[in-house]
C-alpha cells in the first residue's frame, strides 16, 4: 500500500471539506471564464424550474448566484406547477437553439404530470450540463469521458476522493450504496474509470453491512438518514456521504429541523480515515461542478479543449 493509500489511525478521520474545495473550483472557473470572455465567448447558462418545491427554489437561486459570480450570462425560467409537457419541451427546444446559452438544466424533481426522462432527452446533449442525457451517460460508461458531461454530484465526489487517494484507485475496493441515474450509477462509472474495484449495493442487497465493510471507499447515496452506522465502515476507509436528509431536531427546540447524511457521521469519524460532513461535504460540489460543466460547454462550442480542474492528491 502506498503512503497515499495508508489509512489514518482509528478515531482520527480527516474531514473532507467540500465547501473549501467548491470555492477553489469556483475561483478557477471564474478565472477561465474571464479568459474565454476576453477571447469572445461569454459562458451562458439557463436554469428551468417548474413549480414551488422549497428545496428546489433554494438550489436554483444558488445556481443563479454562482453563475453570476463566475461572470456567466445566466437566465432562470420559472414555470407554474401545472405546466404541460408540451410547453416545457417547447422551452427546452428554444434554449437548444439559443447561441448565447451553452448549458441547460431542468431542476429535478418535476411535478407528477411531467415525464423527466422525456424532458432530459429533449435537451441537446451538447448543452446537457447535468450530464443526465442518455448520450452523455453512454459516453461516460463507454470511456468517451472527454466528450461526456459528467453528472455534477458524482464528479464533485470524485474530486474529494482525489484529495485523499489521488486519481489512481487501482487496488482499492469501492462500494456505492444507491443506484440512481443521477448519483449511484455515474459514481460507479467514475470509480471504475479510475481503476477501483467497484460494487453497487442497494435496498435489495443481501447483508448490506458486510458489503459496506469491504469498502476502502464507501459512497452513500440512498437518501436514508444515518443508514450507515459506525460498524458498517472498514477502519481507515474514506467515506463519501451524498445523502441530504432533513430530519427533526428536538435538541434545537421550537420544532426545528436539520440536515443529516446517509451516514451516522459522529460514529463514522471514529472509524473512517477520511469523511465528508453533511452539510458542507459533497453538496456544495454539485453547484461548483455545474459551473465547470457550463464553462466546458462554452469552450467546446468554439472548438477549444475542455478546461479541467485538478484537485491535487493528499492535500487535506
Ligand atoms: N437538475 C438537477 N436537479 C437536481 C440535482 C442536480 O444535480 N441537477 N441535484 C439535487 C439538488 N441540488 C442541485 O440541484 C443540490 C443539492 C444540495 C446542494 C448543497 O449545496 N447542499 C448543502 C446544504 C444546503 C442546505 O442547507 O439546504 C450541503 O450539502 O452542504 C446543492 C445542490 C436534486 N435535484
Amino acid at each position: 500500500m502506498s503512503a497515499l493509500h495508508e489509512p489514518a489511525a482509528r478515531g482520527t478521520a480527516r474531514v473532507i471539506d467540500g465547501k473549501a474545495t467548491a470555492s477553489r473550483v469556483l475561483e478557477w472557473v471564474t478565472a477561465r471564464a474571464s479568459e474565454l470572455e476576453r477571447a469572445g465567448t461569454r459562458p451562458g447558462i439557463a436554469v428551468v424550474i417548474v413549480g414551488d418545491d422549497p428545496a428546489s427554489k433554494v438550489y436554483v437561486a444558488s445556481k443563479a448566484r454562482a453563475a453570476e459570480a463566475c461572470g456567466f450570462h445566466s437566465i432562470t425560467h420559472r414555470l407554474p406547477d401545472a405546466t404541460a409537457q408540451a410547453d416545457l419541451l417547447a422551452l427546452v427546444g428554444q434554449l437548444n437553439g439559443d447561441p448565447a446559452i451553452h448549458g441547460i438544466l431542468v431542476q429535478l424533481p418535476l411535478p407528477g404530470q411531467l415525464d423527466a426522462s422525456r424532458v432530459i432527452g429533449a435537451i441537446s446533449p451538447e448543452k446537457d450540463i447535468d450530464g443526465f442525457h442518455a448520450l452523455n451517460a453512454g459516453r461516460l460508461w463507454s470511456g468517451g469521458g472527454s466528450d461526456a458531461f459528467v453528472p455534477c454530484t458524482p464528479a464533485g465526489a470524485m474530486l474529494l476522493i482525489e484529495q485523499v487517494h489521488g486519481r489512481e484507485l487501482a487496488g482499492l475496493e469501492a462500494v456505492v450504496v444507491g443506484r440512481s441515474n443521477i448519483v449511484g450509477k455515474p459514481m460507479a462509472a467514475l470509480l471504475l474509470a479510475a481503476n477501483a474495484t467497484v460494487a453497487v449495493a442497494h435496498s435489495r442487497t443481501r447483508d448490506l453491512r458486510e458489503v459496506c465493510r469491504r469498502a476502502d471507499i464507501l459512497v452513500a447515496a440512498v437518501g436514508r438518514p444515518r443508514l450507515i452506522e459506525g460498524d458498517w465502515i472498514k477502519p481507515g476507509a474514506t467515506v463519501i456521504d451524498v445523502g441530504i436528509n432533513r430530519v427533526e431536531a428536538p435538541e434545537l427546540g421550537d420544532g426545528r429541523t436539520k440536515l443529516v447524511g446517509d451516514v451516522d457521521y459522529a460514529a463514522a469519524v471514529d472509524v473512517a480515515g477520511a469523511a465528508t460532513p453533511v452539510p458542507g461535504g459533497v453538496g456544495p460540489m454539485t453547484i461548483a461542478m455545474l459551473m465547470a460543466n457550463t464553462l466546458a460547454s462554452a469552450a467546446r462550442s468554439v472548438g477549444l479543449a475542455t478546461p479541467r480542474f485538478a484537485a491535487g492528491a493528499n492535500v487535506l
